[in-house]
């Protein structure tokens, strides 16, 4: 499958969450068992070189495509949460999102000092929350291979402000646009 097709299979709804944003939803992608395999073998192709300890995801969608990747790549998965979702101690950092403000969260002593780290999403938009996972990342001395997407906003710089921050980005898909 060509990356148009897989790109094809992401559904585009004008105005949600809220008037003048294009949502790229990628569940119509998700429901398709070759579209899905073909995303995570491109994901995983770019990942496994990198020979990460751990693939970190960041709540929601993010977690779909970094444990299914996880698995390919038979490492570990660890999940970035919205503020209070996890049950133990946790250490965090506050962001800024497209469409409003939020707070991710890590369980202490989950992502070890030195470990080195792979964070997947399924989407990059103005890089808030992907900056903050890494920064996050960071702060708990791990290294941050590589942030890796679905899908990309080009216009929206935020892969560009992330290798601003030395982390290294990649995408499988981009959307002109919003
Ligand atoms: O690059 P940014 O401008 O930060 O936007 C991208 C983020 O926005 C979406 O998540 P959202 O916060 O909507 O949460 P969800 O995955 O729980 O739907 C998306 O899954 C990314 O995490
Ligand atoms: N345009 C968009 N589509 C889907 N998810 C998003 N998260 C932030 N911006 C988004």
């Amino acid at each position: 499958m060509s990356i148009d097709s897989l790109t094809a299979l992401v559904r585009t709804i004008p105005d949600f969450p809220k008037p003048g944003i294009q949502f790229r939803d990628i569940t119509t992608l998700l429901a398709d068992g070759a579209g899905l395999r073909e995303l995570v073998d491109h994901m995983a192709a770019i990942a496994r070189p990198l020979d990460p300890d751990l693939i970190v995801g960041v709540e929601a969608r993010g977690f779909i495509l970094a444990a299914a990747l996880a698995h390919a790549l038979g490492k570990g998965f660890v999940p970035v949460r919205k503020a209070g979702k996890l049950p133990g101690c946790t250490v965090g950092i506050d962001y800024v999102l497209e469409y409003g403000a939020d707070r991710l969260e890590l369980h202490e002593g989950q992502v070890p000092q030195g470990a080195r780290v792979v964070l997947v999403d399924d989407l990059i938009a103005t890089g808030g929350t992907a900056r903050a996972a890494a920064q996050l990342l960071r702060e708990q001395g791990a290294s941050v291979l590589m942030a890796l997407f679905a899908v990309d906003l080009p216009d929206l710089g935020g892969r560009q402000t992330l290798e601003e921050d030395g982390v290294a980005t990649a995408s499988i898909m981009a959307f002109a646009g919003h």
